[in-house]
């Protein structure tokens, strides 16, 4: 059943953590199911990814099937109509423009003691993009996975994306030809996870994996980190809508329905300050279903994991958000700076009545890979930088080692570590 909360109820604080801790995903045995796969996938390479590709995706490849071949991409990206390839050329520039402002400068200069200090952003080597494709094609993950790659300076982009019953989507080809991906593979779930890891006769590992995914591909990232970087773990979808009256409720339903429509895990949230208003978004969402081709999963997700919360005040609303937490936060409401200045954690937030969640999971620029399951306390989303990191620059001459050395020799002493000691001390006073 929805959750139907006020703020005012006796056992609010009991209901709200239920909400909080409510396990989202169905999925009991998700990490050993996950572990074993990529055991195998580790021992048997391309042999395990292509069973396992047949067995969940429902296909029929051969041991040397897993790659898209550019002639396979052109023969689907003929089928793109020149709208839907218009409209991907608009989000592709605006995804790029936002992205490049986030590439970091350098850091390069010399201390008082003499030292130069700094560091120098690199682009990691090999990125591995996962791209999902269980129950939705997302050509718009791919964008938003790849452009940030690519304007880091990534040099080898491998996506992978699962294509159930053998069905490629063609507007996930055209992303992946316009933003530049380097070689695609026709997997998903742990198996995909676990080739772009260990790597397979056919695919040389990467360095980091990044991308959402279901269950099965947010165990396999966890497990695999450490032999790989990961992004976050980007999980079923969620929306935070605080709103007032003011608004349409049949507006604000579609919000709701729009992340509710991804996943049947997926939850979406409404916190108002009107009782009436709560239950008038709530019928418009019974009508949007009547009508909406994923009425099944959104309204299994409505059911399950939505929420309906009446506040007292905005101040209330803004403690909640942070405890929450979610992956996007909507404010429609006349001045949303106001409460936005005071929220601490949400990954995305979608200012005023005119800037629907949707836009940003399309056009808007900033990227739609975001923290969720309450991880936005502590990360961010997909950017620029993760597929970067420092190097730190360190350079003495003979002078400023005189400087600092000694305090370097005293240390290595106390720490009983002769040879740092030495390695210090031999080039001290020396004549440059
Ligand atoms: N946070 C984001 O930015 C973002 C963006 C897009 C999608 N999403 C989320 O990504 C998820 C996509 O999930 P999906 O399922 O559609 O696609 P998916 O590509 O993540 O998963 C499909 C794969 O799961 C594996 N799998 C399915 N059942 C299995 C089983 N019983 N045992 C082992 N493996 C199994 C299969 O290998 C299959 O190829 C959704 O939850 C959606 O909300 C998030
Ligand atoms: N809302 C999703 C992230 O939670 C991203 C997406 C892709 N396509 C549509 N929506
Ligand atoms: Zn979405």
């Amino acid at each position: 059943m929805t959750f139907r909360l006020e703020t005012t109820q006796a056992d609010f604080e009991a209901q709200f953590n239920a909400l909080l801790s409510a396990k989202r995903e169905d999925a009991p045995d998700v990490n050993k199911i996950v572990e074993d796969i990529l055991v195998d996938v580790k021992k048997r390479g391309d042999e395990a990814v292509v069973e396992y590709t047949n067995k969940f995706d429902r296909m029929d490849i051969a041991l040397d099937g897993l790659a898209i071949s550019a002639e396979e991409m052109d023969i689907e990206i003929a089928k793109v109509s020149d709208e839907a390839m218009d409209a991907l050329k608009v989000a592709s520039d605006r995804i790029k423009a936002f992205h490049a402002k986030q590439i970091p400068e350098d850091l390069d200069y010399t201390d008082e003691a003499g030292v130069r200090l700094g560091y120098r952003w690199k682009a990691v080597q090999a990125a591995g993009l996962y791209v999902p494709g269980g129950t939705a094609a997302y050509p718009s993950s791919v964008l938003m996975n790849a452009i940030p790659a690519k304007v880091a300076g990534v040099d080898r982009l491998v996506m992978v994306v699962p294509t159930p019953d053998g069905i490629i989507n063609p507007l996930v080809m055209a992303a992946a030809r316009l933003s530049g991906v380097d070689e695609i593979y026709r997997m998903g779930g742990a198996q995909a996870v676990g080739a772009l890891a260990y790597g397979t006769e056919t695919i040389k590992p990467v360095d980091i994996i990044v991308g959402p995914g279901n269950a099965f591909v947010a165990a396999a990232k966890r497990q695999v980190f450490g032999t790989v970087g990961i992004d976050m773990i980007a999980g079923p979808s969620e929306i935070l809508v605080i709103a007032d009256n003011k608004n349409d409720p049949s507006w604000i339903a579609a919000d709701l329905l729009s992340q509710a429509e991804h996943d049947t895990a997926a939850q979406s949230i409404l916190i108002t300050d009107d009782a009436d208003y709560a239950r008038a978004v709530e019928d418009a969402i019974e009508t949007h279903l009547e009508t909406l081709p994923r009425a099944d999963i959104a309204s299994e997700s409505w059911e399950e994991h939505g929420a309906l919360v009446v506040v007292k005040d905005w101040d209330e609303a803004v403690a909640l958000c942070d405890r929450i937490a979610p992956e996007h936060l909507e404010l429609a409401l006349d001045n949303p700076d106001e409460l936005e200045r005071k929220i601490r954690n949400a990954g995305a937030v979608f200012m005023g009545r005119y800037t629907p969640e949707a836009i940003g999971d399309y056009v808007a620029g900033p990227n739609h890979v975001l923290p969720t399951a309450r991880s936005a306390r502590f990360s961010s989303g997909l950017g620029v930088l993760n597929f970067m990191k420092r190097n730190s620059l360190i350079q003495c001459d003979a002078p400023s080692l005189n400087t600092i050395g000694p305090a370097a020799v005293t240390l290595a002493k106390e720490e009983g570590l002769d040879a740092h000691g030495l390695s210090v001390a031999i080039r001290l006073n020396v004549e440059s």
